[in-house]
């Protein structure tokens, strides 16, 4: 009997970049999602289907087995924490960096410090590992306006162009990790069902390194 196998996408940006790996790998999607509204979709393969969800919500699906592999933001499985997760391909997609961010040329507090950002896992860890402490405000987005507003003395989020951050008068600080989309498989699905995952993994790992040439 052949395996059948679920992979979670994320929507918006990195679905984009996703695809085109994915049909390299011999996977491509028979609906344009674009116009549909379905979650599940079925592929050229016909043992393979594709949920295409948040971008914060795949490590959960993949970590609790509701899809054996997933892509999505580097981001995202720090804040996630990555339990139940093997992470063996970084799909060089979806770039930017993880910053620390301020109002322009004024320097954060000295003693306590107040946060705002989407990622309060990642931002607790962070901020304990250099010895600072932070009172971490949770915000789903437009962290940009925390320090405007007095919310918070800094923020952390994704960097690309820097011009978000410079259109509300705010500069980067430190840099926190380079970001980019990778695959994620579910533990128990690396093991009972290998044989169907390891080649979609080299497949797309091929993929990865002739766009890199
Ligand atoms: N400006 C950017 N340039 C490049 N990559 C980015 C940028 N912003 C975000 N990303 C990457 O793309 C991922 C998805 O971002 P996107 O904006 O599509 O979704 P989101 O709105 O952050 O997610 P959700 O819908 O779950 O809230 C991020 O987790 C990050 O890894
Ligand atoms: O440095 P830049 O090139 O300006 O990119 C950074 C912006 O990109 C992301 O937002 P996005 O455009 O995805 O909007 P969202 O926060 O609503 O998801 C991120 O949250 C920043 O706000």
């Amino acid at each position: 009997m052949t395996d059948s196998i679920t992979i979670a996408l994320s929507k918006g940006r990195i679905l984009e970049e996703t695809l085109p790996l994915l049909a390299d790998a011999g996977i491509e999607l028979i609906d344009d999602v674009k116009k549909s509204r379905k979650l599940v979709f079925p592929t050229t393969d016909p043992n393979v289907r594709v949920l295409i969800i948040r971008a914060t919500d795949v490590p959960t699906y993949v970590q609790y087995g509701g899809a054996d592999l997933g892509v999505t933001g580097k981001d995202v499985l720090m804040e996630h924490g990555g339990e139940g997760l093997y992470e063996p391909l970084d799909l060089n997609i979806s770039r930017c960096r993880l910053m620390t961010a301020g109002p322009k040329d004024q320097t954060p507090p000295a003693g306590r410090i107040k946060v705002a950002t989407k990622f309060v896992n990642l931002a607790r860890r962070y901020y304990s590992a250099q010895g600072r402490q932070a009172d971490i405000i949770k915000l789903y987005g437009a962290m940009e306006l925390a320090p405007i507003l007095g919310l918070a003395d800094e923020i952390v989020d994704i960097v690309d162009t820097g011009n978000t951050l410079k259109a509300n008068g705010l500069e980067a600080r430190e840099l926190i990790e380079h970001i980019s989309s990778r695959l994620v498989v579910n533990r128990a699905s690396m093991k009972m069902k290998h044989e169907r995952i390891n080649p979609i993994i080299e497949k797309m790992s091929e993929a990865v390194e002739k766009r890199r040439l």
